[in-house]
């Protein structure tokens, strides 16, 4: 019998866990780490890699990923649709700025209802969304100085436009690390540089992530990679191929040893099959409803705390 693919995952979580470097990190938390680990999953089957030794919170992934493919970078129109991901890190800003001892509840209410707010304390900065759609761009003008232009580049759009016109190219590329603008974001790209191959009419992917948490990030990661190739394949008129997944420091978070131990005892179970229900008109015409995701029969879900 071949090995269940998400056995890939399980073995990097185990690994990571069990002779990963300790490491102080960032967010004073500490993870177990590996460096540079792969990871291949073909979508020419009809499945997606959606992890099911936990509930994952799969139509959390889509608004997120509708959410970067907008140029959206405030939280509010997620905390509209009821997603909390990415709500820990503007309010640490903002209880850190004001010594206010807010709860996360009020926060959230508040960014929905005041326009002010939500402009001053809501925003991540250029963060995903503004780099992959409005990637700001310059002329020189007169006496050395820059202009800056309208409008940014927009990668996605360019990229649907090369594979479909320019399908052997080698330069099937967009990428969030945008270097001089690193320091304003709330997080510089995790999942930070996304490649593309076409090859007898399939399309093929590399996600590209910097820094990886394998008990929360991951499984959304994961996800949306493919769903990234899944619409880029509708769009061009190719089928989709492998995702192949290279994560650079590839981590385990130190409280999250419950996960990795629960979620290892589990047997995956098959990955659910996905399909459009209709063709949207570009990349920037998604809804939610147009994914349909059938067959999905997880384990129980297991929560984790995410390290701010
Ligand atoms: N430490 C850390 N891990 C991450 O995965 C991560 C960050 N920080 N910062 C930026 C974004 C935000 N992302 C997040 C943040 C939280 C969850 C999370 O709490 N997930 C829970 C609940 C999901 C739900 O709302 O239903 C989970 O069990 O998956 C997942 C991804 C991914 N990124
Ligand atoms: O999509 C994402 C976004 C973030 N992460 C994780 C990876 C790290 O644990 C943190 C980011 O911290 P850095 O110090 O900036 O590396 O968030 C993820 O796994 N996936």
């Amino acid at each position: 019998m071949t090995t269940h693919p998400e056995q890939q995952y399980l073995d990097a979580m185990r690994r990571a866990w069990e002779e990963g470097d300790e490491r102080v990190d960032r967010t004073g938390v500490g993870t177990r780490a590996l460096f540079g680990v792969t990871m291949r999953f073909d979508l020419s089957d009809g499945t997606i890699p959606l992890i099911t030794t936990k509930k994952v919170a799969w139509k959390v992934a889509v608004k997120e990923l509708i959410w970067f493919l907008s140029g959206d970078t405030n939280i509010r129109e997620l905390v509209r649709q009821k997603v909390h991901i990415w709500t820990d890190w503007p309010m640490a800003k903002y209880v850190k700025a004001t010594g206010d001892a807010i709860d996360r509840a009020t926060f959230e209410q508040r960014v929905i209802d005041d326009d002010d707010f939500a402009a001053k304390w809501g925003d991540l900065g250029p963060v995903y969304g503004k780099q992959w759609v409005d990637w700001p761009r310059y002329t020189p003008v007169e006496g050395g100085l820059f202009r800056k232009e309208e409008r940014g580049v927009n990668q996605i759009a360019d990229l649907v436009t090369m594979i479909r016109d320019n399908p052997t190219s080698r330069r099937l590329i967009f990428t969030g690390w945008n270097v001089p603008h690193l320091g304003e974001m709330a997080l510089p790209p995790c999942h930070m540089t996304y490649q593309y191959q076409v090859a007898n009419g399939r399309l093929h992917g590399i996600l590209y992530q910097r820094s990886c948490d394998l008990g929360l990030g991951f499984p959304f990661n994961i996800f949306e990679a493919a769903l990234l190739i899944r619409m880029l394949a509708q769009q061009t008129g190719l089928t989709p191929g492998e995702l192949v997944w290279m994560g650079a420091d590839t981590h385990v978070y130190s409280n999250h040893g419950h996960l990795v131990e629960e979620q290892t005892s589990r047997e995956p179970r098959a990955f659910p099959k996905f399909s459009f229900a209709r063709k949207p008109e570009s990349m920037f015409d998604y809804k939610l409803e147009d994914f349909v995701v059938d067959g999905y029969d997880p384990h129980p879900h297991i929560s984790a705390p995410v390290a701010v």
